[in-house]
């Protein structure tokens, strides 16, 4: 058994996405203010500096700053994972340190990214982040932008550490999540990373999901999650499936950050523009960001008096 709680790494872990100011310099209030709003939605954990949160973007005091004002502003009410992973072992280890040391409940990274690294350089990497503190840690696997596959027997490997507590997926295939399941054994966790197939993620085995489109609908995916645990498949599919019409949607700007920190300013919450390289919603593309968010709230809506 892991010497850790595993429970409250279950459930909706909203991705939580960049938050800058007019300049473009990190806000700490931004984060604050955004990671409130998700604490009110009722959501289990937030996910801070990963894709969602253009961790990669950043530097590693920015990253920092991030952090801490998000474990200050909900800390107490909210699981908090931080991502540290980095080009480097060194700073994914500051990191780490850091995140230690402000009070985040776990720590995650990708493998190191740029160079194609060997398994046994991946390992490593891992190996020193995980020995650099007591926190447990969760493998991020994301081989569409990190182009690392991560092997079966290099997953058992890790996970018979104590300190090794899951791996969220983000790779599309439901088999291999299974497979990361069956590996890993009952007390590790499968967090699920593809939005659109949350409900088929838990339904072969994710114990819950870390996602970068649950920051706009979290209600939706609590819903689901709600479905599935009454047993009601059907209206769990039900509402998958609309979320996936919502996706389709998001996906179709050139960013899908930079759709997702639009809808937000509609409600009030400025993280700024996504950084370059990724785009901010174009000038010409308002209309189709409020009508999206329009028709979200619509759902959203209608989930709170079902
Ligand atoms: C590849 C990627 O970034 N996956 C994210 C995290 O796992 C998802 O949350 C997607 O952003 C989401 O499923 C939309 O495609
Ligand atoms: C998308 C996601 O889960 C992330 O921000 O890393």
């Amino acid at each position: 058994m892991k010497p850790y709680v595993l429970e409250r790494f279950k459930g909706i872990t909203v991705a939580m996405y960049s938050c800058y100011d007019e300049q473009g310099m990190v806000s700490v209030d931004a984060a604050k203010k955004l990671a409130r709003y998700y604490a009110t939605a009722g959501v289990s954990g937030l996910y801070v500096g990963g894709s969602s949160g253009e961790g990669m973007l950043q530097s590693v005091e920015e990253r920092k700053s991030i952090l801490a004002a998000v474990v200050s502003e909900v800390g107490h009410e909210l699981t908090i994972i931080a991502h540290i992973g980095a080009p480097s072992t060194r700073d994914s280890v500051e990191l780490a340190q850091h995140a230690e040391l402000v009070g985040a409940h776990a720590v995650s990274a990708v493998p190191a990214i740029y160079y194609r690294l060997s398994p046994e350089s991946v390992e490593a990497h891992w190996q020193a982040i995980i020995d650099s503190t007591s926190l447990p840690f969760i493998i991020y696997h994301i081989p569409q932008t990190t182009g690392f596959q991560l092997s079966k027997s290099l997953l058992t490997k890790m996970a018979a550490q104590d300190k090794v507590i899951g791996v969220k997926i983000s790779a599309e295939s439901t088999f291999e999540l299974q497979q990361f399941k069956a590996a890993g054994g009952d007390d590790f966790l499968v967090l699920n990373g593809p939005d659109e197939q949350y409900l088929a993620g838990r339904s072969i085995g994710a114990d819950g999901g870390i996602g970068g489109t649950y920051g706009v609908m979290p209600e939706l995916f609590m819903k689901i999650e709600r479905c599935y645990q009454e047993g009601d498949m059907v209206e769990a599919r039900k509402w998958q499936f609309i979320v996936n019409e919502l996706i389709t949607d998001l996906l179709s700007f050139p960013s899908l950050y930079g759709a997702c920190k639009a809808i937000l300013k509609l409600r009030g919450i400025d993280s700024g523009n996504p950084r370059m390289p990724l785009l901010p919603v174009a000038e010409s593309d308002w209309k189709r960001i409020e009508y999206l968010d329009e028709r979200i709230n619509t759902y959203v809506a209608q989930v709170n008096v079902s």
